[in-house]
């Protein structure tokens, strides 16, 4: 993998959002499979939105303790590049859907202090990428969106030895200085670019994927 930045954009949820995340020039359009998520979306939803991807941008299914029925579902209906386990996966469990699928896996390890960077070591084995996002609140209804970030001063420093990406409150005002901060060549966003939960803007995406490609 070069070192060129890369942007995801997650969560999308209408073809006019995977368009327009595609003309901003995203490298990765996430797509949510979690019911209480307001990005959500049904199988059918998902397979529609994906045929409409063009090669060449990687299309993620995020998911969250999702099970083997749940995971074949998915994949036998919606061309998915890369799964994104958003939950409380094991290494081990990382490890059987990697082998299950044959497809590259992004684990999310949530950090809020400097000892959550140590559950990370456990991924680097079993997964092709890591995404280090905020750790959510106790009381978070969702595993993840929240547009929460944490002390990227935590990362200074830090290698590691497979490809990682940011993650967690980045917006188009403060992505150039998480990345300036954290040295991540890989930056991730959902609500940072939505006009409300759910519905991305089209000008804050542009804006979002624009900062983070000068780097
Ligand atoms: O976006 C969601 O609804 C979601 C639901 C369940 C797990 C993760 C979810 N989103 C992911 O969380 C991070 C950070 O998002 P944000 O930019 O702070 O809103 C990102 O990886 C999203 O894909």
């Amino acid at each position: 993998m070069s070192d060129r930045m890369r942007v995801k954009i997650c969560g999308l949820t209408s073809v006019q959002a995977v368009a327009d995340a595609v003309s901003s020039g995203a490298d990765y359009v996430g797509f949510v499979f979690f019911p209480r998520s307001p990005r959500h979306l049904t199988l059918e939803q998902a397979a529609e939105l994906a045929s409409d991807v063009p090669d060449g941008v990687v299309k993620v299914a995020l998911t969250v303790d999702a099970d083997d029925a749940a995971l074949d579902a998915l994949l036998a209906q919606v061309p998915i590049d890369m799964l994104q386990l958003h939950g409380h996966e094991s290494p081990a469990r990382v490890a059987e859907v990697r082998a299950r699928y044959g497809l590259p896996v992004m684990k999310a390890v949530g950090v809020a202090d400097a000892d959550d960077l140590l559950d990370l070591d456990a991924y680097l084995a079993v997964a092709d990428q890591i995404l280090v996002d905020a750790k959510p609140p106790k009381t978070a209804v969702l595993p993840g969106g929240n547009g929460l970030s944490f002390d990227w001063r935590l990362m200074q420093g830090r290698h590691w030895s497979k490809p990682w990406m940011l993650a967690g409150g980045l917006t188009p005002a403060n992505v150039a200085r998480a990345i300036e901060l954290t040295g991540a060549r890989q930056v991730d966003v959902s609500s940072g670019v939505e006009a409300s939960p759910g519905v991305k803007d089209s000008a804050r995406m542009r804006a979002f994927v624009s900062a983070a490609h000068a780097f």
